[in-house]
């Protein structure tokens, strides 16, 4: 099988078979000990063939924590920060965290602040975290449901991709990693957004991921931190985070990262159509496409302002204006708009509309 080696901030990406690379990282750096972050469902189905496919790996400890986004917040991190503590952790070991974008956002915020900084590797094990999350030093938890609002940049001594995780992923969760694919041809790369389109989900494979990470990477390492054209990689979720921040607080069965983040694109697509120029045939593919295999969520119009408040505090505003990465064409972003509350209200009132 082919690798894709990738090069980032000091760091490497590998696609494919990444436990040659892996096994032989191991070796070199002889941590004095080893700790695998996982969550309850990455434990059971990803953490059983890591091991096999890395017999190297003979000592670790287990750090196992609830699945899902409610508990990417600081009560968990405490949890995990104490069992690196209890377990003898120092800036000699690793953290391995295996999982979603939940358990590498907060397992490499908690590597990142434990004793100033110990080194941690990604191996991320759905769609989402292995075309997004795991790449690009972004850590962090969500506090008050308000999204990522605590954290870092910190870069992983590595990432290993291995896509035989995804067997075991439900069509959910994979088709939430899609909308961030999506959301990457939008903004830079109109030819994969239309390829995305003809494949549809039959066919995401390492090219299609080591597509993805590189348009990704290539913006991250002109903008590490975000002070200019990284706010592109946020294309939807002015939006987007503020609606998985309501459903979180509000629904049983949250809406996921992905399909939240499908919401904010339909809804900055109507606001790029209207202020940076997308047009009208641009803003119906977008839509229709979306709408194909994302969640009909109907927002209520009682929870407007709610919205607007979790908006108020998105990382990217300044000035006390809430900041967009919004369209000119599909492939073609602008940062830094900045729309009215009226504005987004009548995007959500659009969106609603979609549904009647
Ligand atoms: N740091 C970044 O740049 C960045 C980028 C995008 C998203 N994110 C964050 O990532 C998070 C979403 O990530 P996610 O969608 O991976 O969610 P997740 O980590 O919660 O994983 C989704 C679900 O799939 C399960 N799971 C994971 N791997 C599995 C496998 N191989 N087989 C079966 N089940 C498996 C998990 O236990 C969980 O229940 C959000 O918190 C989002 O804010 C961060
Ligand atoms: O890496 C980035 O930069 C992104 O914006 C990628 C997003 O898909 C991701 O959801 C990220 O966590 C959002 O970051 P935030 O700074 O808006 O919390
Ligand atoms: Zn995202």
């Amino acid at each position: 099988m082919q690798t894709f080696i990738i090069n980032s901030e000091g760091y490497n990406v590998y696609v494919g078979n990444s436990y040659g690379p892996l096994q032989t990282f191991l070796e070199e750096k002889k941590y004095a000990k080893t700790f695998i972050l996982a969550d309850t469902n990455t434990s059971e189905k990803c953490l059983p063939k890591f091991t096999e496919k890395l017999p190297l790996l003979k000592e670790y400890d287990i750090i196992e924590i609830d699945a899902g986004e409610a508990h990417k917040n600081i009560d968990y991190c405490i949890g995990i920060w104490k069992m690196l503590l209890d377990f003898g952790a120092g800036r000699d070991s690793l953290l391995i965290n295996l999982g979603g974008g939940m358990v590498t956002d907060m397992g490499s915020f908690a590597a990142s602040t434990y004793k100033r900084g110990i080194d941690f590797i990604q191996v991320p094990t759905t769609l989402l975290s292995q075309v997004d999350a795991s790449v690009g030093g972004k850590t962090g938890i969500d506090m008050d449901h308000v999204k990522n609002i605590i954290g870092t940049f910190t870069n992983p001594e590595a990432v290993f991709i291995d896509t035989d995780f995804l067997y075991t992923l439900p069509r959910r969760e994979l088709l939430s990693g899609f909308a961030e694919m999506i959301k990457h041809g939008l903004i830079c790369d109109s030819g994969y957004y239309f390829d995305l389109q003809s494949n549809a989900m039959g066919s995401v494979d390492n090219a299609m991921i080591f597509h993805s990470v590189n348009i990704k990477n290539k913006i991250v390492l002109e903008d590490p931190k975000e002070r200019n054209i990284r706010k592109a990689l946020n294309f939807g979720h002015t939006i987007g985070h503020a609606v998985e921040s309501y459903s979180l607080a509000h629904d049983k069965d949250p809406l996921l990262h992905g399909e939240a983040i499908a919401i904010g694109m339909i809804c900055e697509a109507w606001l790029s159509h209207t202020k940076t120029g997308l047009e009208e045939s641009a803003l119906t593919d977008i839509k229709n496409f979306l709408l194909a295999y994302y969640p009909n969520y109907r927002i209520p119009e009682g929870a407007f302002a709610e919205l607007a408040e979790f908006m108020k505090k998105d990382k990217k505003n300044e000035k006390g204006t809430i900041n967009f990465t919004l369209l000119e064409g599909i492939g073609k972003f602008v940062i830094n708009q900045t729309c009215t509350e009226e504005e987004i209200r009548q995007a959500l009132v659009l969106y609603n509309g979609l549904f009647k």
